[in-house]
């Protein structure tokens, strides 16, 4: 049964998770990404767009937050949480007319929101990413016949995708984001300046699968590379670094290049530290 605790508990994680995708979205500036100033690299996404997907996507969360709550991490919790994030893709796909917004975004953040909502005491990013971790490694036995995307980049090279990212307990959000997220913080950087270095900090080492379906190896390395030296270079506060983000910006631009991975990552960041 539903009682008010329980909906309530559920509304403001749906909500979370919202916010969490706004606030990725409005962020700016991010290379090749879909932001507050312009549409990166994308010809088919603008920011309304981004914001009109992450709004659709509320009760989405909000029905994986209600089938979560105080659920036993097993089976049918997975299998329950993924009829569910199959039918928000398809909700997602119809309030952007068919584009594909927030795939990876409906994976990590469903799956972080069934681990807050099946432990509601629990508030450690780092256990919480743990737990998501293992209900995704549950074998989805439901999953439809279809090639993705990510499934022929993973068959052409030997790369980590989203799915693995979930199952080992989100590794680049624990040693990459989170850490480069408080030291920027640390550092009295503001926080837009933070949330950029936490987003280069996951460019730098996610083996982002959109990149590799539009682009190269060679594509996938130079971007990592590029992201790792405006870290290296402190960020917006030094000229070379400035420069740096300024050449990634158009690198992906010009290869119409996206790291659409790296962007859920970093909003399923920001869900965490909400
Ligand atoms: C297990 C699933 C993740 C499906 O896995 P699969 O390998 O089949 O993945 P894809 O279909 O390729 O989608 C995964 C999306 O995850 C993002 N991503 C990419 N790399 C990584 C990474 N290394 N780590 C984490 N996340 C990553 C990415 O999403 C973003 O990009 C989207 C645009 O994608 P793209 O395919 O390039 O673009 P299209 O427009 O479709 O094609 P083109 O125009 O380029 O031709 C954008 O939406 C961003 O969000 C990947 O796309 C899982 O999805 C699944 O099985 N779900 C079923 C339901 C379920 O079990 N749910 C449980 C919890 S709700
Ligand atoms: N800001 C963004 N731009 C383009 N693709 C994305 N996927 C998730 N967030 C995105």
């Amino acid at each position: 049964m539903l009682t008010t605790k329980h909906s309530a508990f559920a509304t403001s994680l749906a909500a979370k998770a919202v916010k969490a995708l706004t606030e990725e979205a409005l962020l700016t500036p991010k290379p090749g990404l879909v932001d507050a100033r312009d549409n990166g690299s994308h010809t088919d996404m603008s920011i309304d767009l981004m914001l009109a997907s992450a709004r659709a996507l509320e009760d989405t969360f909000r029905e994986i937050a209600i089938v979560s709550y105080l659920h036993p991490v097993d089976q049918s919790l997975r299998e329950q949480i993924a009829l569910i994030g199959r039918e928000g893709e398809k909700v997602m796909l119809r309030a952007t007319n068919g584009v594909n917004t927030h795939k990876g975004a409906i994976w990590a953040l469903g799956l972080l929101t069934s681990a807050r909502a099946a432990f509601p005491m629990e508030r450690d990013p780092h256990q919480i990413m743990s737990i998501a971790g293992t209900i995704a490694s549950f074998h989805d036995r439901y999953r439809p016949m279809q090639r993705t995307n990510g499934e022929s980049v993973k068959k052409k090279y030997a790369v980590v995708g989203a799915e693995e990212e979930a199952k080992l307990g989100f590794p680049h959000i624990r040693d990459k984001a989170l850490p480069a997220l408080l030291r920027a913080r640390a550092c009295e950087k503001t926080e837009v300046e933070a949330r950029i270095e936490a987003l280069l900090a996951l460019m730098a080492s996610v083996d982002d699968t959109c990149i590799l379906h539009r682009g190269q190896l060679s594509d996938l390395m130079a971007i990592q590379r590029m992201s790792a030296a405006f870290l290296a270079a402190d960020g917006f506060r030094t000229q070379s670094g400035r420069k740096l983000f300024y050449r990634l910006s158009e690198y992906c631009n010009v290869r119409q290049l996206s790291p659409g991975g790296s962007a859920d990552l970093l909003a399923a960041t920001l869900f965490l530290i909400d």
